[in-house]
């Protein structure tokens, strides 16, 4: 069911149209008067993880595996997001390690929840959060491992304005949290950094 306080696409034109104004330009010139239209099209793509449930992902499993009970590393998963502060976009990269219990999932849909949850307003330590509870409570793995590379934007061109600064964040349940192999393991596999 749509939602009846959200606004309407013209609503969310003008508001560009605004913004437009305010930065101190003209909305109607040539190169300005499709723009509105442009950016609610942007916002359609950049935040339409609100629309996905990134569960329905994981929904599918397989169990023809063998026995294959060690770690699954899917690593470099690019994404792009916003960070809800400044409605920047933060550039990154995902690594997501689990230790399967009798069923695994397609290595594809791993990316898609990344995605799902990225293609929102975030702050990276939720989204950290959110990739690793989900694969947790959906797929109920022995353990999660969600380690995520960050580049702010809101970081570089404005405010402190520091260029090639990552943040990263890690969030591990289960077996990455409680064995200390298990989670050098998943580290060692990641390799995070440059130079690698
Ligand atoms: N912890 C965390 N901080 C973030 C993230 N994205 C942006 N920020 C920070 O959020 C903070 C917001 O701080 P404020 O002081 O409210 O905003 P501001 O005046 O624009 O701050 P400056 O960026 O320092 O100019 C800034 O320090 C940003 O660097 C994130 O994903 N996680
Ligand atoms: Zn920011």
């Amino acid at each position: 069911m749509s939602d009846p306080t959200r606004p309407s696409r013209d609503e969310a034109e003008a508001a560009v149209r605004t913004l437009l104004r305010w930065a101190g330009e003209n909305p109607d010139r040539e190169g300005l008067v499709d723009t509105p239209k442009r950016v609610a099209k942007a916002y359609q793509d950049w935040f339409s993880g609100y629309a996905l449930d990134p569960d329905d992902y994981l929904a599918r499993t397989f169990e023809e595996v063998c026995g294959y009970d060690e770690l699954i590393v899917l690593r470099d998963i690019e994404f792009e997001s916003h960070c809800e502060h400044h409605m920047a976009p933060i550039i990154g990269k995902a690594h997501i390690g689990y230790l399967p219990d009798g069923k695994v999932v397609g290595i594809s849909k791993l990316a898609r929840v990344v995605d799902a949850y990225a293609r929102r307003f975030q702050v990276q330590e939720k989204m950290t959060s959110q990739i690793a509870d989900c694969i947790q409570r959906v797929l109920q793995p022995r353990g999660v491992g969600v380690v995520i590379e960050g580049a702010h934007e809101c970081m570089t061109t404005r405010g402190v304005h520091k260029r090639g600064v990552s943040m990263i964040t890690s969030k591990m349940l289960g077996g990455f949290r409680d064995d200390a192999r298990t989670r050098a393991e998943f580290l060692q596999f990641i390799d995070v950094g440059p130079g690698r």
